[in-house]
């Protein structure tokens, strides 16, 4: 039977990375989706402005919207202190199975807790289900037309340090105007936008990094 595009990504993970190597992983599959299939993951390029807004928050308790098959929550992950955790939220549940492998092979399980189900729905039992008090970042990669009332909901749920950091990526590349206006208008957010294109093509996109003010 025909196999599925996540599959044959976690295939490349298996067949080229090495098991417990985070970077590796991060490797396997750029190298797949760059030669052989497109896939939807931040990408490398994206993925090095990615890795120093992580590495400038260093943050305790991460948050992510939309799994996918794991890429940037195990690029992510690779790059957090001991104890910190990654939270990463993923409703289709035949990524998620894809998804706990990849992050599996990497060897981040203790780091990582993937949840299965709708950010919308999620969100607001984060406090009371997974003991979490505020996110110091929060990486939006899930449905564009989303950011906008996540990011609301996450402010309503009090869920955001001041000074806590949104991470969007396809601000351009697929798009995501209303959130766009949003957090550069909002005197609640400065935001910044860095300049990129979109995974493994030469189209412009960009990630916007917005601090919460409080
Ligand atoms: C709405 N609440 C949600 N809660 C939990 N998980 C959610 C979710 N929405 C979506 N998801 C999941 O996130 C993932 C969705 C990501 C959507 N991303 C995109 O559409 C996207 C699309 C492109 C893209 C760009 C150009 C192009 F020609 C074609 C595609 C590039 C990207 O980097 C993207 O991130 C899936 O795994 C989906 O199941
Ligand atoms: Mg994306």
């Amino acid at each position: 039977t025909q196999s599925t595009r996540p599959q044959r990504i976690l295939g490349a993970v298996q067949q080229n990375a090495t098991r417990g190597d985070p970077r590796s992983v991060v490797r396997a599959i750029d190298q797949y989706c760059r030669s052989q299939e497109w896939a939807m993951n931040v990408g490398d390029e994206k993925g090095c402005i990615l890795d120093s807004v992580v590495s400038e928050v260093n943050p305790s308790t991460v948050l992510e919207l939309g799994t996918y098959c794991g890429y940037s929550t195990v690029r992510i992950a690779s790059l957090l202190p001991p104890h910190a955790k990654l939270i990463t939220l993923e409703f289709n549940p035949k990524f998620a199975v894809i998804a706990r492998q990849v992050i599996a092979w990497a060897g981040l399980e203790d780091k990582i807790q993937l949840v299965e189900g709708s950010s919308g729905d999620l969100i607001p039992k984060l406090k009371e289900q997974f003991g979490v008090k505020a996110f110091d970042l929060v990486f939006l990669d899930h449905w564009k037309d989303r950011y906008l009332p996540d990011t609301k909901l996450i402010e309503e749920c009090g869920l955001l340090r001041k000074g806590g950091v949104l991470l969007a990526d396809n601000v351009i590349c697929p798009g995501a105007p209303e959130y766009l206006e949003f957090v550069r208008s909002s005197p609640r957010y400065e935001s910044q936008y860095f300049k990129s294109h979109l995974e493994y093509t030469k189209v412009e996109d960009g990630l916007e990094k917005s601090v919460f003010l409080g």
